[in-house]
């Protein structure tokens, strides 16, 4: 697989080119910043002490001319000019990046037409298959048990809540029959009120270097259940993308997520 990396200079950047300079099947064949990058021109790989012979490019054109798939951890803004590049080039996506509004989703969906995409908030495995028990969890306590999302990230991160807590928010409202458009509560503060029990809340905490962790809380009269991922290393994210680009290999388009990818639907 010849893979270009887009934020090659992020912390998902670099750990992605660590993980692909380490993989037998894969070959770095690009890398991309922005035009304001300190980094443009140098080796991708050269924090890792073993260039790669592949400069840091803004231009897509010169960044993507030797790439299958494009891996993509950035800003929807980025994401949504390399989709436009790589749908109109033939080049595949694993799109990591989170924080789309509804439009930028649907120009993932409308690009998913011309070339094969993954999109996901989570790439690591241990995210998904919490996930599929979030969904065995809620249907069981969808009565009598409020629903409470609480994600916790480093000081870095500027969208809130995490993708991962939207989406888990999304698996347990499709899974009880509720829209989360119209259950979600993002914030509290003041004289709230009672809570609604169909609700489902967020609360986001930021700090320090938390790489990510996620709870989910039922909270019932006399128990409460919590299902909790906690990520230690970005390095299940990498694997995880480099998993979702093998298993493109076959693909010409579509739009699949990493459920797809691992088998779990
Ligand atoms: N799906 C998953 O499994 C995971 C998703 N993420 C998501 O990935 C994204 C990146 O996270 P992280 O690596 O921590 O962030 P960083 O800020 O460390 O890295 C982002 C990279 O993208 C570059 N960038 C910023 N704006 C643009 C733009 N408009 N066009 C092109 N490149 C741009 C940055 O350049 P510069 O620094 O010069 O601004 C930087 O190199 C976030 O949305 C995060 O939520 C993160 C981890 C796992
Ligand atoms: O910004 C991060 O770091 C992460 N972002 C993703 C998200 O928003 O869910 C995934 C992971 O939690 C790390």
């Amino acid at each position: 697989m010849k893979i270009a990396i887009a934020g090659a200079s992020g912390r998902m950047g670099r750990m992605l080119i660590e993980t692909v300079q380490q993989a037998d099947d894969a070959t770095l064949a690009g890398a991309l910043d922005v035009p304001a990058s300190p980094a443009l021109g140098t080796d991708a790989a050269a924090f890792l002490g073993k260039p790669a012979g592949v400069a840091i490019e803004s231009d897509l054109a010169r960044g993507l001319a030797h790439a299958e798939v494009l891996i993509d951890f950035t800003r929807p803004e980025g994401t949504l000019k390399h989709l436009e590049y790589c749908a109109a080039h033939g080049i595949k996506m694993i799109i990591g990046t989170t924080g789309f509004d509804e439009a930028g989703k649907a120009a993932i969906a409308e690009a998913a037409k011309k070339v094969a995409i993954v999109f996901a908030p989570n790439m690591s495995v241990g995210v998904n298959v919490t996930m599929k028990l979030l969904e065995m969890a809620a249907k069981s306590f969808s009565h009598g048990y409020d629903i409470e999302i609480i994600e916790a990230h480093h000081r870095h991160k500027v969208d809130a809540p995490s993708g991962t807590a939207l989406k888990m928010g999304e698996v347990i409202a499709n899974a009880i029959g509720r829209d989360l458009k119209d259950v979600a509560v993002y914030a509290r503060e003041g004289v709230t009120g009672e809570r609604d029990p169909s609700s489902i809340g967020f609360a986001t905490i930021r700090g320090g270097d938390i790489v990510g962790d996620h709870t989910v809380l039922f909270a019932g009269i006399g128990e409460r259940i919590e299902i909790t991922h906690k990520s230690a290393s970005r390095v299940t994210y990498a694997h995880g993308s480099l998993r979702a680009a093998r298993f493109l290999a076959d693909k010409q388009t579509g739009l699949y997520d990493m459920q797809d990818v691992l088998g779990l639907k």
